[in-house]
């Protein structure tokens, strides 16, 4: 008979992943990360498992992590690493969603900066780093994400014509009033009757087991934004913006409306930050460091500058994901470490739901069941 070792929670590992990660050194920030191993056969050098949980995705860094820690600590030289992904609920003030751990709310001031391509390639990019993820399109007036995603004709299916199960599309799962609605209709809808459609979105849809619900919100700050700043259970908002002033000050008051209704705001993107041509030169359209101004003034950081890029609109308008279709492309790689600083700051930094208790996965009282991933 073999018996498993029992393996001890290794402080010396757990500090050494938080500082690869440059998480800060504040224990509530490091608590959520997990080192098993058996300490003695680390002192001995002896091959063993490592079992590291982490509160938070980072797919695309495991191999550098890996050899951080082996360089940190020669004693893990010959463990093997395993990583899985333990991602905390953030706090839940409303009704939660059946399921759901994290709302993300993707908003922008003004419209047509490219907050629908930025949701949808964020809710990609924190899949390929490992997460469950759902995008539900709030902008009732003009949905985009259909289209971003390739299936502008899908309908979701309901077993009771009450509820309706998500559309899955490259293992995102998601919902749109542009697949209930032809779009003249939802175009004229106003105040209560959008922010009722928007609602029994959101509730009435059968979303599964889900890391992460990313909301493309309409542009500007009015009704919908409240609706669901109020109603909806939203751990935190990414603002997206271009550099120029006329964006950076709608995107200012995006910032200060959420700050008045708690909803922590993670960061900045910056799209259509630059135009790099053939020859490597860049130039700046749409002006430069606008954002980098916005984010000093509310002491909040950029998460990435995406460039003004053929690939990425060629991609939306084709419904083909630039993350999914050309994961080596520059901007996809930048979409990816803007997901990887969303899950951080989400699983390492918010304040967690009061009734999650340290490590576990899952909230039966929330309608989450307490399942191990990975
Ligand atoms: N970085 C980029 N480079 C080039 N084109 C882009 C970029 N980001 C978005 N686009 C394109 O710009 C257009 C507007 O983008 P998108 O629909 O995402 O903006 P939006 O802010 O959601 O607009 P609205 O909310 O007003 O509908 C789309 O055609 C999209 O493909």
């Amino acid at each position: 008979m073999f018996s498993r070792k029992k393996l001890e929670r290794n402080d010396a590992i757990e500090q050494a992943v938080a500082s690869f990660f440059n998480l800060n050194s504040e224990p509530k920030h490091r608590e959520a990360i997990v080192a098993l191993a058996d300490e003695k056969s680390l002192e001995k050098g002896k091959k063993q498992v490592i079992e590291l949980s982490l509160p938070f995705c980072a797919n695309s860094r495991l191999d550098a992590l890996a050899a951080y820690l082996t360089e940190q600590m020669p004693s893990l030289n010959k463990s093997e690493i395993k990583v899985s992904y333990n991602i905390p609920i953030t706090a839940a003030k409303t009704t939660p969603i059946p399921n759901v751990k994290n709302v993300i709310a993707v908003s922008s001031g003004k419209g047509g900066v490219g907050k629908s391509a930025t949701s949808v390639n964020l809710a990609f990019a924190l899949m390929e780093e490992g997460a469950r993820v759902g995008i539900v399109d709030a902008d009732i007036y003009g949905p985009s994400v259909p289209i971003m995603l390739g299936n502008p004709e899908a309908h979701p299916a309901s077993e009771d014509n009450r509820t309706m199960f998500p559309i899955d599309v490259h293992g995102v799962v998601a919902n749109s009033i542009g697949y209930l609605v032809d779009s003249e209709s939802a175009a004229i809808w106003r105040g209560p009757m959008a922010t009722k459609a928007l609602k029994q979105l959101i509730y009435e849809t059968k979303w599964p087991l889900l890391d992460y619900l990313i909301v493309d919100l309409p542009p500007g700050t009015g009704d919908i934004h409240l609706t669901l700043a109020q109603q909806v259970p939203l751990s935190a908002a990414v603002v997206v913006s271009t550099p120029q002033t006329i964006a950076t000050a709608d995107a200012k008051k995006g910032i200060a409306m959420f700050g008045k209704l708690d909803v922590p705001v993670l960061g900045i993107v910056e799209n259509m930050s630059y135009f790099q041509c053939a020859c490597g030169e860049k130039s700046y359209p749409f002006s430069k460091g606008g954002s980098a101004k916005l984010a000093q003034q509310f002491e909040i950081p950029v998460l990435g500058e995406l460039p003004l890029s053929n690939a990425i609109r060629e991609h939306a308008d084709e419904g083909k994901p630039i993350v999914v279709f050309d994961p080596g492309n520059e901007a996809s790689l930048i979409y990816r470490e803007i997901a990887q600083q969303v899950s951080i700051k989400i699983g390492a930094e918010l304040p967690q739901h009061a009734l999650v208790t340290k490590h576990t996965q899952g909230n039966p009282e929330l309608g989450i069941p307490i399942v191990n991933q990975q």
